[in-house]
């Protein structure tokens, strides 16, 4: 592609003429110096670890000969420098124009919020599947279309990566996406030049503050509400404290839900129940006009606001009801609040809750199945913030009769450590804690103790299928260990 269209509206000076430059073919753009390549244009981008400008010549060596910089710095006198202000945000406009702005050709629904966006975005991907709609996802679990797979290492991934996924969507028929939006991704301008049809709000609570992500809350806040600035319409949750300041900074119209609050679509007559392969609930939803009774195969409160969020954007693009009910009866989210058939008298699950709010409403939860005990399997990362480690423990202390402490990610800290930490939370606590750090041995105590009416819970880990020790990722799955150790507890073989 020509340089002149890959920096059309990007406002840019140069070093060089720009009639001498502006019909150059460029192959590529990368924004990091190792995966450059002849007639590349290379973005210099100031890190959190780095800084892209001390890769200038490495990439220049790799064959770049554009470099999009915000900082001076000297190369060979046939390089072309193109000065901008805000590199980062250069590699959003680049990355669209290079891929042909492919969110224009697609219905894009961006998703944010400190909790619900995968689950949210993947019952959206299955109603609109089911509604004859070739849809994708893009997030945690990873980016799928068209039985295509795609691994990637941020929830909303770099620009660049995204607005390239976006094309290969396109480029594979596909005419919806569904995809979660992180403040991360929204503070970095990752989603800067996506053209968002819906956006919805879960929530928001404390979360990501800290060296590396957001100096403080409200700039939490503010990345969040920015998504309601890049869209044409908003779906908020009114029961959420920060619901009124995203209203109030969106530049685009709003639908709202809600259980307490008076809002577009209410959900009422909430019933909760267990079956033999999941803990459901049932509610009857209002609108202005009328009514339609839910049934979703995931338990509690918060999988009702997930369900609203999805049933509000559904119902703005016109998906018939029928499909919205049937879908939502049967769609489940791998590692979220997943029940495993692996006992007869106790339910054992899997789940994602890896931090204070979503343990929480994760435990609230399961005790309205009136559990005989609820045993609680759960660690906390390494080398990252101390304070999920009391805040989780804390949690545990208080709902749980039963707590298995044992390791996630510990990275190079002493899994011990952690766990010692962990258990200062249950020195005044009538929660009986067990210390085990090898989560294979600690899954098999939790199958092992299990009794009639129990619930266990294996947290933290969800879909996941690795533990991170030592900077490695050492293949491990939860759900593999529970089916293995209720199999061998069948058999008699579990010591
Ligand atoms: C702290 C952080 O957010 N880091 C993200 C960031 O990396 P960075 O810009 O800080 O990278 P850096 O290592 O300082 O390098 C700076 C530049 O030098 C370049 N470089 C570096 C070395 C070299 O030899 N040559 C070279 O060119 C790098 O390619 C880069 O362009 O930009 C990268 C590309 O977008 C991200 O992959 C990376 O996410 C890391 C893995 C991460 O953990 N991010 C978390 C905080 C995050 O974004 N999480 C959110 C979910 C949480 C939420 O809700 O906010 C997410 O969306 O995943
Ligand atoms: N709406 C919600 N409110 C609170 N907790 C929730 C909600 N939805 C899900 N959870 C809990 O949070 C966990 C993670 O849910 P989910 O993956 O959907 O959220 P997310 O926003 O993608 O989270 P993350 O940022 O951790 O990837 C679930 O396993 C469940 O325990």
């Amino acid at each position: 592609m020509k340089l002149s269209h890959i920096l059309n509206e990007v406002s840019f000076t140069s070093n060089k003429d720009w009639d001498q430059i502006k019909d150059i073919e460029v192959q590529d753009i990368s924004y990091n110096s190792k995966s450059c390549h002849k007639d590349y244009i290379f973005v210099a981008i100031k890190g959190e670890t780095t800084d892209g400008h001390n890769y200038i010549n490495s990439a220049y060596e790799k064959g770049a000969r554009v470099f999009v910089i915000s900082d001076d710095v000297s190369i060979p006198s046939d390089g072309i420098k193109i000065f901008v202000e805000d590199s980062r945000l250069a590699l959003s406009k680049i990355s669209s124009n290079f891929f042909r702005n492919p969110s224009k050709d697609l219905t894009v629904i961006g998703i944010t919020g400190t909790k619900g966006k995968t689950t949210t975005s993947n019952y959206l991907k299955t109603i609109l599947q089911n509604a004859g709609y070739s849809t994708g996802v893009i997030g945690t679990n990873g980016v799928f279309y068209n039985g295509i797979q795609e691994d990637t290492n941020n929830t909303t991934p770099e620009s660049y990566e995204l607005q390239r996924i976006l094309r290969n969507m396109v480029d594979n028929e596909v005419e919806y996406v569904a995809m979660e939006v992180s403040s991360g991704g929204l503070m970095m301008n990752r989603v800067e030049d996506v053209d968002f049809d819906v956006a919805i709000f879960t929530n928001i609570s404390y979360d990501h503050i800290g060296p590396k992500e957001h100096p403080s809350f409200a700039h939490y806040l503010d990345c969040k509400s920015k998504l309601f600035s890049l869209a044409k319409h908003g779906i908020i949750n009114m029961d959420d404290n920060y619901a009124n300041y995203i209203i109030e900074n969106a530049k685009c119209s709003i639908d709202t839900f809600s259980i307490e609050n008076p809002s577009d679509l209410q959900a009422i007559d909430i019933d909760v129940y267990k079956s033999m392969d999941h803990l459901g609930s049932k509610f009857t939803c209002k609108t202005k006009t009328n009514t339609m009774e839910y049934e979703i195969c995931s338990p509690g409160v918060f999988s009702i606001y997930n369900a609203l969020a999805v049933i509000a954007t559904s119902k703005y693009f016109k998906i018939a009801d029928p499909i919205i009910k049937d879908t939502l009866k049967k769609v489940k989210v791998e590692g979220r609040v997943e029940l495993l058939p692996v006992l007869d008298y106790a339910s054992v699950i899997v789940d994602y809750a890896h931090n204070g709010i979503s343990l929480q409403s994760l435990l609230n939860t399961l005790k309205e199945y009136n559990p005989n005990r609820l045993i609680c399997l759960i660690g906390s990362v390494g080398k990252r913030t101390k304070l999920r480690r009391k805040e989780l423990g804390d949690i545990a202390a208080k709902e749980c009769d039963i707590c298995i402490l044992t390791s996630d990610n510990p990275d190079t800290e002493d899994p011990m450590n952690i766990i010692n930490e962990m258990a200062k939370s249950f020195i005044d606590s009538n929660c009986q804690v067990i210390k085990e750090p090898d989560r294979e041995k600690a899954i098999r105590k939790a199958i092992k103790i299990a009794e009639e009416g129990d619930i266990i819970v294996l947290a933290g880990k969800g879909h996941e299928n690795y533990q991170l020790i030592n900077g490695e990722k050492v293949y491990f799955s939860d759900k593999e260990t529970a089916i293995r150790a209720a199999k061998d507890l069948k058999e008699g073989k579990l010591i």
